[in-house]
C-alpha cells in the first residue's frame, strides 16, 4: 500500500479497509465521477469503477462516493464495483441554492480549503466569513487566497483588512498571471500527501491558478457531464490532480451560492477566537447578543474592540442557522409522516388482497 499514501493514504484508512481486505477488496481514491463511470487511483494504477446496485439503490446522495473519497472495490480486469466508501474524515457540503435545505456533499477527506477572491470587483470580507466558517465547520483548515493583486494599488491593505477581522488562518496576496506569491503558496501550503481545494466565485481566477500550479491546460480532460436537478445538461469538472509539489488539488465550480449548513447549537461562534472568548462573559448564558442586557459581544462591537463585520456576519449566519434548522425539522416531520401513510396503504392492501 506504500504508493497509496502518496494519495492521502493512512492508518485512519487502513482501519476502514480492513474488513474489506479480508473479503479480497481492493483499494482506491475516486478523482473524479463522469456520470456512473468513477475514475479510481489504486495501488496499481488507474482503475474505472461503477456503483454496486446495493450502493446505487440503497445511499443516500451524500453518501455515495465523492471525488477524495477511498472506496473498497471489486476487481474484474481492468474495471471495478465500487462495494462502499470508506468512512470519510470529513467532508465539503454546502446547502443547495434556493429554498431547500438539502446539504450536498462537494468533496471529501480534505485537509485544507483555499477560499480565493479576487481584488477586483470580487473583494468582499463578509462572504469571506461565511467562507471561512462553514469551511472551519466541515473540519478543513482554510487558508484566504486573495488574486489580483496585480489590479489593486494597495494589495497590502486589503491584507490588513482580511486579517483584522481575527479569524485564524492565513491570508496570502498572488497574482495568477502575474505569476507573484505561487512560490510562496506552493511551499507553505501545497504539501506532499495533502488534499487541497479551491472555493471562491466565478471569474476570481481558481483554473488559473491550477494551470499555474500545473504548468498545462487540464480543464477539458474529464469535464464531468451531469443533469442538475432541473434536468438541464450542465458540464461542470470536479477533479483530483496530483500537483507537481505532490499536493492533490480538487478544483470544484464556481459556488456563488454557499450556504451555511451550520450543526444545532452552533452559531458560527466557536469559530471566531475573540466572539467565542466574549461569548463566556455575556450574563446570560444563552445569550443570543441582540438586545440582551449585559452582553459582552455588543459592548465589545460598541467599544470597537470587536470588528463590526464580524459582528453582522454572526447576525447573518444565526438567522440563516435558524432557518435551515426550521426547514430541516420541518421536513424531516413531513418525512415521517409519508412513511407512515405509506405504511397505511400497504397494511391496506394486505387486508383487500390486492
Ligand atoms: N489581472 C489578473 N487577471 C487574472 C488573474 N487571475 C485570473 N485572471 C483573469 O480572470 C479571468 C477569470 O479567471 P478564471 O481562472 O477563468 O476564473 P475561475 O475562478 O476559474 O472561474 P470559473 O471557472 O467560472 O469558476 C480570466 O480572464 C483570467 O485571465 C490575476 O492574477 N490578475
Ligand atoms: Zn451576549
Amino acid at each position: 500500500m506504500t504508493s497509496l499514501t502518496s494519495y492521502g493514504w493512512n492508518t485512519h484508512f487502513e482501519q476502514h479497509f480492513h474488513t474489506y481486505q479480508a473479503q479480497g477488496l481492493d483499494a482506491g481514491r475516486v478523482t473524479a465521477i463522469e456520470g456512473f463511470r468513477h475514475k479510481l487511483v489504486t495501488a496499481s494504477g488507474p482503475v474505472d469503477a461503477m456503483l454496486s446496485g446495493a450502493l446505487m439503490n440503497g445511499a443516500e446522495n451524500w453518501d455515495l462516493p465523492k471525488v477524495g473519497d477511498w472506496v473498497a472495490f471489486k476487481a474484474y480486469d481492468n474495471e471495478g464495483i465500487i462495494i462502499s466508501v470508506l468512512t470519510r474524515i470529513n467532508e465539503l457540503s454546502r446547502k443547495l441554492p434556493g429554498r431547500t435545505t438539502e446539504k450536498q456533499v462537494i468533496a471529501t477527506n480534505i485537509d485544507t480549503a483555499f477560499i480565493v477572491q479576487g481584488l477586483d470587483r470580487d473583494f468582499n470580507p463578509m462572504r469571506l466569513q461565511r467562507y471561512i466558517v462553514q469551511i472551519l465547520q466541515c473540519n478543513i483548515r482554510p487558508v484566504v487566497l486573495l488574486n489580483k493583486q496585480d489590479l489593486v494599488p494597495d494589495p497590502e491593505s486589503y491584507r490588513q483588512e482580511v486579517t483584522a477581522l481575527g479569524y485564524d488562518c492565513p491570508v496570502l496576496l498572488l497574482s495568477a498571471t502575474g505569476n507573484e506569491g505561487l512560490q510562496e503558496w506552493a511551499a507553505g501550503h501545497l504539501l506532499p500527501g495533502q488534499t487541497c481545494v479551491l472555493i471562491g466565485s466565478s471569474g476570481v481566477g481558481k483554473s488559473t491558478l491550477v494551470n499555474a500550479l500545473l504548468g498545462y491546460r487540464f480543464q477539458d480532460e474529464g469535464a464531468v457531464s451531469s443533469f442538475n436537478n432541473k434536468g438541464k445538461h450542465t458540464t461542470v469538472s470536479r477533479n483530483l490532480v496530483t500537483l507537481p509539489s505532490g499536493a492533490m488539488l480538487i478544483d470544484s465550480p464556481g459556488m456563488r451560492e454557499f450556504g451555511v449548513t451550520l450543526e444545532a447549537d452552533n452559531q458560527g461562534l466557536n469559530y471566531h477566537p475573540l466572539l467565542a472568548a466574549l461569548s463566556a462573559e455575556c450574563r446570560f448564558h444563552d445569550c443570543t447578543h441582540r438586545h440582551e442586557p449585559g452582553c459582552a459581544v455588543v459592548a465589545a462591537v460598541r467599544e470597537g474592540e470587536l470588528p463590526r463585520e464580524v459582528y453582522e456576519s454572526y447576525l447573518k449566519i444565526s438567522r440563516e442557522q435558524a432557518h435551515y434548522q426550521t426547514d430541516s425539522v420541518e421536513r424531516k416531520r413531513a418525512e415521517r409522516q409519508f412513511g407512515k401513510m405509506a405504511k397505511q396503504v400497504v397494511q391496506h392492501r394486505k387486508q383487500r388482497k390486492y
